[in-house]
């Protein structure tokens, strides 16, 4: 995907909020967006996300596209369960299969006894769940995230890095907005600032993935869970130790931080893939 002179100004001749941003999103790519209060880094993930058109410019190889407002339009007339079934049948899924998806995606953020309350009467935190839901049901090939972890609780926020984790491991595009300074830290490919204007790379931040800053954590533990009678593919990125997990077929690997994406990527594109049951940050000792 890429965005080549692109440009965006409310109404006619109003001040530009972008202008010449040229930006490529390679497959399994993490960017973090910052931005002081203002600059224009909504406008850029609506451009991202399809549901804002530049005023100049192009938008070029977008894949299906999962998006998560700043704000939630909470007023919508129907419950929690009927709105992500009806959002699981966009993505193409059967009506049951749908429904089960949207009561699987409320229980895992602990909102399951919410599926039959209108939206309307949701709290903010659980409103919230739903929207973030509604991102990550289907797999997009891009998921753009503006401030989707605020309202969360911690529970709700670890399942969320852990899910945008796994999204990036297995070749989506993943673009985030957060207040959170160490919000993934480390994980993200590149940190891009919106200012004046422009988008511009971070100073300090890589265009590529490279190895983490001190910061981030020195190292990640995978729980994965293989088809019955697969062994590991051998030569995993990082030479991970490996111990049996709780469960039959899990085990847990425990690679250093740089290798961590790599590892993820090799276990859920492994013939057969195997089943990520969980991801945890290593802090450093
Ligand atoms: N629909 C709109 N019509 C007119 N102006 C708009 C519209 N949306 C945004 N703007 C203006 O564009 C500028 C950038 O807004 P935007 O919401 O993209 O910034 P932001 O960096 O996300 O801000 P914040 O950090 O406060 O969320 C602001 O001056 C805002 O008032």
């Amino acid at each position: 995907m890429r965005l080549t002179g692109v440009g965006r100004r409310y109404g006619l001749g109003g001040p530009w909020i972008l202008r010449n941003v040229d930006l490529a999103l390679p497959e399994g790519s993490l960017l973090r967006v910052e931005g002081a209060n203002g600059s224009g880094k909504s406008t850029l993930l609506r451009l991202l996300a399809g549901i804002d058109a530049p005023s100049t410019g192009r938008i070029t190889g977008r894949p299906r596209t999962a998006y998560v407002p700043e704000r939630f339009p909470a007023a919508l007339p129907m419950t929690a369960g009927a709105y992500l079934t009806r959002l699981g049948r966009i993505h193409g899924l059967g009506r049951a299969a749908a429904s089960r998806a949207a009561l699987d995606w409320l229980e895992r953020f602990g909102a399951g006894a919410y599926s039959g309350t209108p939206l309307s009467e949701l709290s903010k935190g659980t409103s919230q769940k739903v929207a973030v839901a509604q991102g990550l049901m289907g797999t997009p090939g891009l998921l753009v995230l503006d401030e989707a972890w605020t309202g969360l609780d911690r529970a709700s926020r670890g399942l969320l890095d852990e899910e945008v984790r796994k999204r990036v491991a297995g070749g989506a595009r993943v673009v985030f907005v957060d207040h959170d300074p160490g919000r993934l830290a480390g994980a993200a490919d590149a940190v891009l600032r919106v200012e004046g204007g422009a988008v511009l790379p971070r100073r300090g931040s890589a265009p590529d993935p490279g190895p983490r800053t001190p910061d981030g954590p020195s190292g990640c533990r995978i729980v994965a869970e293989g088809p019955p009678g697969a062994v590991l593919p051998p030569g995993l990125p990082g030479a991970p130790a490996v111990e049996p997990a709780r469960g039959d077929r899990a085990v847990t690997l425990t690679v250093a931080a740089p290798h961590s994406d790599a590892l993820l990527r090799a276990l859920l594109t492994a013939r057969p893939p195997w089943h990520i049951r969980s991801v945890t940050e290593v802090p450093h000792p």
